[in-house]
């Protein structure tokens, strides 16, 4: 379970990014945060692993008190925490199996890491997590010959490769196309489904975030002004969360139209 209390972040230069935000999340969950540009979803996923530290409250992973984590521990910490970016993240002149395998540098002797062998169980486990997001035929092509929507799937198998408890997804779906962002979002929802891994993804899409997740958190301004089930969010909570800013939310959903 993920439990914010009273958690409050201010960066460095006095902009304050989240105020009062009180969350339990449970294991398996599949929560969509939405809100306006420059309300804080990023932050707020961000400090779930760390990225950003917190300034005032708690935030617990099961029994960890993030905020007490030091060097060594953090990176174990993460090894439980997938994270998908908009942008893939991904080294595109090598092979998706090679992208994979970096997964588990962390786990490897000096050696292996300078000498970039794996183990035959990892190649496994490498595959496996291919698979699992239905590209194991492109193990071995250069990620730079595939679609973006393809790409977002070798970082989606990289993650499962480590065999996460929970997957930040920030955007995964921003720069694909409707088609391509459809199956991307059926590969969140199974691995979702299938594995128990909790997925809690930032994202500008209302509608796509209506259809997939679970439970919606709206931020506005850097605090929770929703936090219910997708199927309970009517046009008034929209407006809420959006509020201020109607011209944003019709242009928020025009583009979430073009998605489903
Ligand atoms: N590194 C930083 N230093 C200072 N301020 C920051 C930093 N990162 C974000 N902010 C500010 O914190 C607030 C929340 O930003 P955040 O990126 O979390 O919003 P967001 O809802 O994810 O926006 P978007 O949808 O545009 O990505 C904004 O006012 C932003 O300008």
């Amino acid at each position: 379970m993920i439990e914010f209390i009273n958690v409050e972040k201010v960066y460095p230069n006095g902009t304050k990014a989240l105020e009062n935000i009180n969350l339990k999340i449970d294991q398996g969950e599949f929560v969509a945060v939405i809100g306006l540009s420059g309300a804080g979803k990023s932050t707020l996923i961000r400090c779930i692993n760390r990225m950003h530290d917190i300034t005032d409250g708690k935030l617990y992973v099961d029994e960890t008190n993030v905020s007490n984590l030091k060097g060594k521990q953090i990176r174990r910490f993460r090894r439980r925490i997938g994270m998908i970016f908009q942008s893939f993240n991904l080294v595109t002149r090598t092979t998706v199996l090679k992208n994979v395998l970096v997964s588990f540098v962390p786990d490897n002797p000096l050696w292996r890491k300078i000498t970039g062998l794996y183990t035959q169980e990892q190649k496994r486990k490498a595959l496996e997590a291919l698979d699992k997001v239905g590209i194991l035929d492109k193990a071995y092509v250069r990620v730079d010959q595939l679609s973006g929507g393809q790409q977002q799937r070798v970082a989606l198998a990289r993650t499962l490769a480590q065999n996460p408890d929970i997957i930040l997804a920030d955007e995964p779906i921003a720069s694909l196309d409707p088609v391509t962002s459809k199956l991307v979002m059926d590969d969140f929802k199974r691995i979702n489904q299938e594995l128990n891994i909790s997925v809690i993804m930032n994202i500008h899409h209302v509608e796509v975030a209506l259809e997939y997740a679970d439970r919606i958190i709206g931020i506005r301004k850097g605090e929770v002004v929703f936090d219910g089930e997708s199927a309970k969010v009517t046009d008034e909570i929209l407006h809420e969360i959006y509020s201020g800013n109607i011209e944003e939310l019709k242009a928020a959903l025009e583009e979430s139209h073009a998605h489903v």
